[in-house]
């Protein structure tokens, strides 16, 4: 459910006052609208369905080897802070009679990471939706990113970045497989 707009650009005329700042000023007055769309739109994966979405895009093919979609990139918010974390995505899967449109699956990565979010979950998130609407015999997902909550406040630490994994069916039972996907995914950068 989500509030309509004007009730949310009220809360953050509350915030601006509360951070001791006059919203009445004149370059503060549109600032609660504005701040109120972009949230909006920054959390907009909640107003989407994984079918709709998908709208259809999954087509035969007799293709069963790896498929890699490589550094998608991703803006999501952390759900602790509110505040973004950034990054890239990569995706492989092992078809088995079926594949997805190719912008299908950066659509998934938005659809999921435009939320309130911690990374590990969007790993998986991402991951099961992939299975679920292509049944792969195998998907992977790794994320990279770098999380402003860490880096603009708190602990201050500029370069480290999170790395996390998501491995079902074939990627989790075969190393070999596994270690096919890493190793296409560290190549070409
Ligand atoms: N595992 C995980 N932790 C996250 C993610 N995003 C933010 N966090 C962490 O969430 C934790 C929240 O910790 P708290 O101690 O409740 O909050 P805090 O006092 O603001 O913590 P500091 O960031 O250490 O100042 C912090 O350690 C953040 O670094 C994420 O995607 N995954
Ligand atoms: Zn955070």
């Amino acid at each position: 459910m989500s509030l309509p707009l004007d009730d949310l650009a009220d809360h953050y005329r509350t915030i601006i006052q509360g951070l001791g700042e006059n919203p009445e000023r004149e370059g503060l007055l549109d600032t609660p609208m504005r701040a109120a769309k972009a949230m909006q739109f920054l959390t907009r994966g909640y107003q989407q369905d994984l079918n709709e979405l998908v709208n259809n895009a999954v087509f035969e093919s007799a293709m069963d080897e790896m498929v890699v979609i490589q550094d998608i990139e991703l803006y999501s918010m952390c759900e602790h802070h509110m505040l973004p974390f950034i990054g890239k995505c990569h995706i492989a899967y092992l078809p088995q009679g079926k594949v997805l449109g190719l912008s299908k699956f950066a659509r998934i990565v938005d659809m999921y990471a435009r939320r309130l979010q911690i990374q590990e979950n969007l790993t998986r998130q991402i991951a099961e939706a992939i299975e679920s609407v292509t049944h792969a015999k195998g998907v992977a997902v790794v994320i990279e990113a770098q999380h402003m909550c860490m880096m603009m406040r708190g602990v201050e630490k500029q370069n480290s970045r999170m790395k996390t994994s998501m491995m079902l069916g074939q990627f989790r039972k075969s190393q070999a497989t596994r270690s096919e996907f890493l190793n296409l995914i560290s190549s070409n950068r």
